[in-house]
């Protein structure tokens, strides 16, 4: 039955195509094609975000160029709007500047960097970045990239206007006939730069790159700000000069003169490669022997590691490689894997250090507990790797803290359309039901824009900020960084969220709910830094959950709960003593005067002396901790190292909000320290 049913319909089915019309049609696709179509892959996936990205990736190739030639980094950030929904992006550095042969290539082809092949510790690895940001901009405005760089005073500086021909992957120059320009060094290159309205701030060597793009500009979270807010606690040496869209400047001066260690390039290890990729290094190699092959091109491979190796897979040591057959590759590669070879080097990886992490945080994170934990250096996959967390805790809220002034001037800046969303995007870690609960007092409705407030509901609202306790619904708060870079998005996707989410922070006093953050007023910043960041995919916003990296994660975060946990339980301990002895204060004048009258004892002698019994067993409650939070006599106990104590009352709250550099020199504010 079924056999009469289905044969005539296939026999009827007309063919819709055939193999010659399909070959027709099949053909190579570029790479840019590729990512132009799914620019989403490379974080441009709203106008909003492009800004964002774009930025991004010149500042990191900026640091990364910087500290490589052993230069301390001076960045300059503007952004300019130039019409409806458009802004022209310019970063410049004080780097070593790129050769005029390869300007093209690095901002006019997708693929194409010095990072991608080799193991050492940087922001960029992949060789998209900006010239994904530049193809972008081409594309929604028309405009094309252009890039001035200069390699030492003496010498031209070279200026391109470059668009990625995106067909064929390779850059089409539109200035000097399709050569660029060299700019005389002097007085004569800079009139030139000026009559030509090119932008650049006048330095002996540097790039400076503009992108004019469709882009959308807000502040608070994923914003460009709160990028380079983030920057800057990860990275003392760098001075900033951030010019913002509404003509603010903002000033981020180094606060340490010294450049990180240079971090080393190391060579893969064996344990990190693949049956497949071992096989085509065998087939690019140069020719030598199997095992001077082992010995050159890996880490750890010592001449007797090596010889282990041919042993164990049944080839000569001497075997040319060149005549390695596809089996030999695939046993020397099960070889490797049965041989003990020690673990890759780990001297390559440069952590922030404690030290630095606590005065980063403290500088910008409200709080009065701070403590930072710098794990030993571990391996996955081969690659080296390092993790470093930092926590600070409590303090009052930023809510708490503004003036009426200073929030007329908040509502004024932001383009939140809510109260609500304006609460949770300006005041750093305040959590949604936080911000419900100060809509709720002051009265207001849910969806009232703030710009339209009338002077009697900002009163309200102010009055409210006051008055509600935050910290009850505030959740932690998580910045997380790879190879001192801060990652902004796909929060839930990164091994660090999730290691942070199965951590229990109950044992550390503070209370969580099952699968989710824990609460309180507490901020958690993870670092990784590895030679090869694992991101889960190439616009680089979340690291991918090797087991290995969760580990050392989870250790990280222990290592400083537990200092959180010995604060928290001070703490409670000098207050539940401190309430012991008011009630025993309370009661000793009648117990003593009661005591008298039965005994006839002198009543103000014996009060004396039950005073000084009630101090004595309540002793916890005069407990002090010094900065570090060792308590300070009678009894040592320490806290140990990387902790800092401050007192709340006195820290600046952490706001989110554009400040110009003018307005700080005025009040005297700017700087903390
Ligand atoms: N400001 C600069 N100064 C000097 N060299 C630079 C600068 N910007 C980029 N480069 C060079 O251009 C190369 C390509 O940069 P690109 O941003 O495309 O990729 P990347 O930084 O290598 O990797 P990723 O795609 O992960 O960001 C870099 O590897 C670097 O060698």
């Amino acid at each position: 039955m079924a056999e009469t049913e289905t044969a005539p319909t296939r026999a009827a089915a007309p063919r819709r195509t055939t193999a010659e019309a399909m070959a027709a049609k099949q053909q190579e696709i570029s790479v840019s094609e590729f990512f132009a179509k799914n620019r989403h892959l490379l974080g441009f996936d709203n106008p909003r975000k492009a800004l964002l990205t774009t930025v991004k990736e010149a500042v990191d190739n900026s640091l990364d160029a910087c500290e490589e030639a052993g230069i301390l980094p001076e960045i300059w950030v503007h952004i300019e709007p130039t019409g409806e929904g458009r802004y022209k992006v310019g970063i410049q550095d004080n780097g070593p500047g790129i050769l005029k042969k390869q300007i093209p290539l690095i901002f006019g082809k997708l693929l194409y960097g010095s990072k991608f092949h080799r193991l050492r510790q940087s922001r960029g690895q992949q060789g998209i970045g900006i010239s994904a940001a530049g193809m972008y901009g081409v594309q929604t405005t028309g405009k094309p990239v252009k890039i001035i760089s200069k390699v030492s005073v003496r010498k031209p500086a070279h200026y391109y206007e470059i668009q990625i021909d995106t067909k064929r992957n390779v850059p089409r120059i539109l200035n000097g006939k399709g050569e660029g320009v060299d700019i005389p060094p002097g007085e004569k290159g800079a009139k030139y730069i000026e009559q030509h309205g090119i932008e650049w701030e006048d330095q002996p060597h540097g790039t400076r790159v503009t992108i004019e793009l469709e882009a959308k500009f807000v502040r608070g979270r994923g914003s460009v700000d709160e990028y380079l807010n983030q920057t800057a606690i990860a990275n003392p040496h760098v001075t900033l000069h951030y010019h913002d869209p509404d003509d603010y400047l903002h000033d981020y001066p180094r606060s340490a003169e010294k450049l990180p260690p240079e971090s080393k390039e190391i060579k893969p290890h064996p344990y990190g490669t693949e049956s497949g990729r071992l096989a085509q290094m065998l087939e690019e190699s140069e020719p030598m022997g199997v095992s001077e092959f082992l010995k050159t091109k890996f880490s750890r491979v010592t001449p007797a590691v090596a010889r282990k190796i041919c042993e164990k897979a049944e080839v000569s040591s001497r075997l040319a490689v060149g005549k390695v057959k596809r089996e030999q590759a695939d046993k020397i590669f099960r070889a490797i894997q049965q041989t003990k070879i020690s673990p890759p080097e780990t001297n390559c990886i440069c952590p922030i250090g404690e030290e630095l992490l606590l005065k980063g945080l403290h500088s910008v994170v409200p709080g009065e507990f701070y403590t930072a934990a710098t794990r030993p250096p571990a391996v996955y996959r081969g690659n080296p790797f390092q993790v470093e967390v930092g926590l600070a805790y409590g303090g009052s809220a930023a809510t708490q803290n503004v003036t009426m002034d200073l929030l007329q001037d908040l509502i004024e800046e932001t383009d939140t359309r809510t109260v609500r969303q304006f609460l949770i995007h300006t005041f750093n870690g305040l959590g949604s039901d936080a911000a419900d609960k100060i809509v709720k007092a002051a009265s207001l409705k849910t969806r009232q824009n703030p710009s339209a407030l009338k002077p009697k509901e900002r009163q309200k609202l102010f009055d409210a900020m006051k008055h509600v306790n935050v910290a009850e619904g505030q959740s932690m708060e998580v910045m997380r960084y790879a190879n001192r870079v801060p990652l902004q998005f796909q929060q839930a996707a990164c091994a660090v969220t999730q290691t942070i989410l199965g951590t229990n922070w109950r044992g550390y006093g503070l209370s969580q709910s099952r699968g989710s953050l824990p609460k309180g007023p507490v901020s958690i910043m993870v670092h990784i830094a590895s030679v090869w960041v694992p991101f889960t995919s190439e616009s680089k916003e979340a690291i991918a959950a090797y087991p290995e990296i969760q580990k050392e994660i989870r250790l990280g975060l222990q290592a400083v709960g537990r200092k959180l946990g010995m604060f928290l339980r001070r703490r409670l301990r000098v207050k539940q003593q401190t309430d012991r002895r008011e009630v025993f204060l309370r009661y000793l004048k009648e117990v003593s005067g009661a005591v008298s009258t039965i005994n006839g004892a002198n009543q103000s002698e014996l009060y004396d002396q039950l005073v000084k019994v009630a101090n004595k067993v309540t002793a916890d409650a005069d407990m002090k901790l010094d900065d570090r939070g060792r308590k300070i006599a009678p009894e040592e106990m320490d806290l140990g190292g990387s902790v800092l104590i401050v007192d709340p009352t006195t820290h600046a709250a952490s706001i989110n909000r554009a400040s110009s550099v003018g307005e700080d020199d005025e009040d005297g504010g700017g700087e903390e320290e």
